[in-house]
């Protein structure tokens, strides 16, 4: 088959299927997917930086009764000082893990039509596709976000309309991360000194969402992205890297390193509304995903969120004249709706809701 002319293409079918685009051999990539204002894969002058040895936390010593407060102390220490750790022994069985594997797999492998069915629609950003960043620019990824909680929030052609057997391991799947999530929560309050009831009651049945990624190989990663440099507008994100191919990275003093994700660990990081619920005390980390020039890539990302009804702003159990608030207080609602009309660019949108450098109030 002749080599595809990238000209030809339509600029739809690039926000749509980055899959279906590199079935054909590539000659040149298409200039929409060119980041020459990213910080190319191996940033350091001396070459590569070698994966970074990121902190791990046990969950299993956490819930179990004889944490002696070492891992408690431990998960603290991480969420201030790293804001990601890799979470081992974490309670979700791994016949479910493989199974969400195969049938993402599956889905993947759809003809377009079919995946179609689920394309973001004009003026939403629920859906399968991909989404320009800035200046037109498009990540290497083709992606399918949904909100999954609160249940009456989720559109009906999406997860409702998902292959049953992808739609149900997706369900169970959903079910464990929320308790997984719910205890992380439960006891990041109980670190953070904040009453737990004030912590459940900001996510109970809150907005939960979930971002399933496809990142095809690509014959030039170094000239292109799998997910532009941001951070999550979340309370926690927990990442699971469900074909075992690393791309993630994270941005630590100043320079980006990949994350080696130990095998069977989801990777959980603290979000900019954590970052503010807890005023400043846990950090959101800043991080990207690469292209591979080999391996596809598949990854889940699932996001806990406070209510859309919420008022969110620094928990007052942290404020007091020593320290005063560092961020202005919002409702949730409206906060994922600026999110959403920005473009994704680092920790901006955390400094736009800080007191000291707001550019005003989004509430
Ligand atoms: O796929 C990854 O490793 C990162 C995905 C991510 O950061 C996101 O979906 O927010
Ligand atoms: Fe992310």
């Amino acid at each position: 088959m002749a080599s595809l002319q990238v000209e030809e293409l339509s600029h739809s079918l690039l926000e749509i299927s980055l899959q279906e685009l590199v079935k054909e051999p590539i000659i040149t990539i298409p200039q929409n997917f060119i980041r020459l204002d990213q910080e190319p894969p191996s940033s350091l002058p001396y070459g590569s930086p070698s994966p970074i040895t990121t902190p791990t936390i046990d969950m299993s010593r956490l819930v179990s009764g004889e944490d002696d407060g070492h891992e408690l102390e431990k998960l603290h220490s991480t969420c201030k000082e790293w804001g990601l750790f890799q979470l081992v022994n974490h309670g979700v069985s791994s016949s479910l893990l493989e199974k969400l594997k195969h049938e993402l797999e599956e889905f993947y492998k759809l003809p377009l039509e079919e995946k179609m069915k689920y394309k973001i629609r004009a003026g939403e950003v629920e859906g399968y596709g991909n989404t320009a960043r800035e200046a037109g620019k498009l990540d290497w990824a083709d992606r399918f976000f949904m909100i999954t909680n609160p249940i009456h929030r989720r559109k009906p052609h999406l997860l409702p309309e998902l292959p049953s057997s992808l739609r149900n391991t997706l369900e169970s799947y959903l079910l464990e991360l929320q308790k997984l999530a719910t205890k992380l929560l439960s006891l990041m309050a109980k670190a953070l000194k904040i009453d737990v009831t004030e912590m459940i009651e900001l996510f109970d049945d809150g907005m939960q969402s979930v971002r399933m990624t496809y990142y095809p190989p690509c014959p030039q990663p170094e000239l292109v992205m799998g997910i532009t440099p941001h951070s999550d507008a979340t309370l926690l994100t927990i990442l699971n890297q469900v074909n075992g191919v690393d791309a993630l990275q994270i941005k630590k003093g100043g320079v980006w390193f990949p994350v080696s994700f130990l095998p069977d660990a989801f990777v959980v990081n603290v979000g900019d509304v954590l970052e503010i619920f807890s005023n400043g005390v846990y950090r959101s980390i800043e991080h990207r995903a690469t292209a591979n020039s080999e391996k596809e890539r598949i990854s889940v990302a699932f996001f806990i969120n406070p209510k859309f009804e919420a008022e969110v702003g620094p928990s007052p159990s942290l404020i007091n004249p020593k320290n005063p608030p560092l961020f202005k207080r919002f409702r949730m609602e409206q906060y994922v709706k600026d999110f959403f009309s920005r473009k994704l660019n680092g920790k901006t949108y955390l400094q736009h809701m800080s007191i000291e450098n707001g550019e005003g109030n989004s509430a």
